[in-house]
């Protein structure tokens, strides 16, 4: 059994600034109307996220932070806490490859991000993925697995069913190399479904979205959509357009319909 919700997510990366943020988020909540079925969110850099949920005020379109720190206040210069991205957003982005590569992100510490969101009622977008390196020599499950089973330690599991997770293979992101929609399953429905559902139980595993995320565009979405354990996907380069975007919430709104 898998989760009906369907999500499709905008993660902008550092592009956009608070204008042509505002004005992205507009044109795709202006789409979004032609798109049921399907949570659209995008994910703005921190500096627009007030903006741009003002714009998209009234709108079915949610917002997404990229990143959070798992304490609720201190002296971590630069950093965001939980408390202060409530009312900005609904969801957001924790663990991303780009995270863990650059910035020194753990599996410790994306599962404490991850309960940190929860409880403050924010709906964590929990991001793991297997390097070229890893799938080569035959590590993917193993990676995946401790990826997820780190980042589901510290959840309360009353709250876990507000979770999501995101499959992206680091060797997929920004590649134009996505992986193929077997890969996709065997990692979705296998890997991280068994897993979720070992460390929280099966209830919370059925209910739980997994989107797929890595060179996503609209020309392989629906190869995507067509897979029953894909629920959505988490979409860099091409939500950065609002027509192509909303090209790939498309590929997603029939299903469940
Ligand atoms: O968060 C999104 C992913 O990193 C995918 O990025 P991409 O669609 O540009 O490959």
């Amino acid at each position: 059994m898998t989760s009906s919700t369907n999500i499709v997510a905008g993660n902008w990366k550092m592009n956009t600034d608070v204008t042509s943020g505002v004005r992205l988020a507009s044109s795709v909540a202006a789409g979004a109307v032609a798109v049921p079925g399907v949570q659209i969110i995008v994910a703005p850099p921190f500096v627009s996220l007030a903006a741009v949920r003002d714009a998209l005020a009234g709108s079915s379109v949610g917002v997404a932070a990229q990143n959070v720190h798992a304490e609720d206040s201190g002296a971590f210069t630069g950093e965001i806490a939980p408390p202060m991205l409530v009312g900005l957003c609904d969801y957001v982005i924790i663990g991303h490859s780009e995270r863990r590569q650059f910035f020194g992100e753990t599996d410790e510490s994306v599962g404490r991000k991850a309960a940190a969101a929860l409880q403050h009622g924010l709906r964590p977008i929990v991001c793991v993925g297997e390097t070229l390196d890893e799938r080569e020599s035959g590590r993917a499950v193993e990676v995946i697995r401790r990826q997820v089973v780190a980042a589901l330690a510290d959840l309360d599991p009353e709250a876990a069913g507000s979770l999501a997770i995101a499959y992206e293979p680091v060797w997929a992101i920004g590649t134009g190399r996505a992986a193929t929609p077997d890969i996709a399953d065997q990692i979705m429905g296998g890997a991280i479904g068994s897993t979720i559902a070992a460390v929280l139980g099966t209830d919370v595993a059925s209910e739980t979205p997994l989107l797929y995320g890595g060179s996503v565009n609209p020309a392989n979405a629906a190869e995507f959509a067509a897979v029953p354990s894909i629920n959505g996907a988490l979409v860099g380069g091409a939500s950065l357009d609002a027509a192509t975007f909303l090209e790939v919430a498309a590929a997603f709104s029939s299903r469940n319909q």
